[in-house]
């Protein structure tokens, strides 16, 4: 079984071999988290090459070679190339630098796999097969996007403010974990969905006062 986990990368260099259609996916992922992106590739595809031009990542247009990695610390690095060769020589030199590697190419060279997600402001939820089969990852993408709407974003941020001021309030930890699990549920996730976070945070604001948590 895969360990699933939700990684910091802002400001932490990420490499990637390859600058075709696997390469695209990764690294806008990758841009959206905030990291670092080197691109080595003799080749680019129009997407990547404006955001090489604009300076959001760094091309170098040669082909992989070995050495290329090690000046670059990266934390992650993306074997995508379209020659199984190649990907294996930059993954054998990134494993040797301790970086985690991604190889589109070859399960077995993998240590991590990159799941599909939906983003809603900061709420992420994330699809993984194992593997498996990507093209159902990618339909129950489809699906959480169709179920959970933009609106779950903006809901998530006004969770976030009640829930530092029930924290504020007296009960302890019990109470407040039981005021949760009584609130949020299959009425508040239909008000969201429906766009109508107001009422919904209309009724969690009167749970604070039926729980007897408030000062
Ligand atoms: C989730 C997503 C994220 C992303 O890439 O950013 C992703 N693949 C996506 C789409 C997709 N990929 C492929 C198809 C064509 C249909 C098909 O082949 O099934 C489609 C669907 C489509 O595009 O319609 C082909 C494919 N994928 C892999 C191989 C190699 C192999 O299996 O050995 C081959 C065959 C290559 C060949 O034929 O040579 C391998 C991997 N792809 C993964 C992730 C990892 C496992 C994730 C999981 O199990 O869920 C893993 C293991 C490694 C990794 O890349 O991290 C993204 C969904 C984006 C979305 O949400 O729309
Ligand atoms: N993980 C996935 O989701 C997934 C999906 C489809 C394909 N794949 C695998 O990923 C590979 C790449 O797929 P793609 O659709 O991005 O291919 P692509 O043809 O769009 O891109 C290949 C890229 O590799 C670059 N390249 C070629 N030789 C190189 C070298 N010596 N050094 C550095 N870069 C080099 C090319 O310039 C090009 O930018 C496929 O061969 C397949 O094995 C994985």
């Amino acid at each position: 079984m895969l360990y699933p986990m939700n990684l910091d990368l802002s400001g932490r260099c990420c490499a990637v071999i390859g600058g075709g259609r696997v390469a695209e996916r990764k690294i806008t992922a990758l841009l959206s988290a905030g990291a670092e992106v080197t691109v080595i590739a003799p080749a680019l595809t129009d997407f990547l090459s404006k955001l090489a031009g604009d300076g959001s990542l760094k091309w170098v247009a040669e082909p992989f070679q070995a050495g290329m990695l090690a000046p670059l610390h990266p934390l992650l690095v993306f074997c995508t190339s379209d020659c199984g060769e190649v990907n294996r020589r930059a993954a054998e030199e990134a494993a040797a630098l301790g970086a985690l590697v991604n190889d589109a190419s070859c399960p077995e060279r993998t240590d991590f796999q990159v799941p599909s997600r939906v983003q809603r402001g900061r709420l992420l939820m994330t699809v993984s097969t194992d593997g498996a089969s990507p093209a159902l990852s990618r339909l129950l993408r489809r699906d959480l996007e169709k179920q959970y709407p933009e609106s779950f974003g903006a809901f998530l941020d006004r969770l976030a403010r009640i829930r530092q001021e029930v924290l504020a309030m007296p009960g302890g930890a019990d109470a407040h974990q039981r005021f949760w699990r009584k609130v949020l549920n299959e009425q508040i996730l239909e008000l969201v969905r429906t766009g109508r976070i107001d009422q919904a945070e209309e009724e969690i604001r009167h749970g604070i006062i039926d729980a007897g948590i408030e000062s």
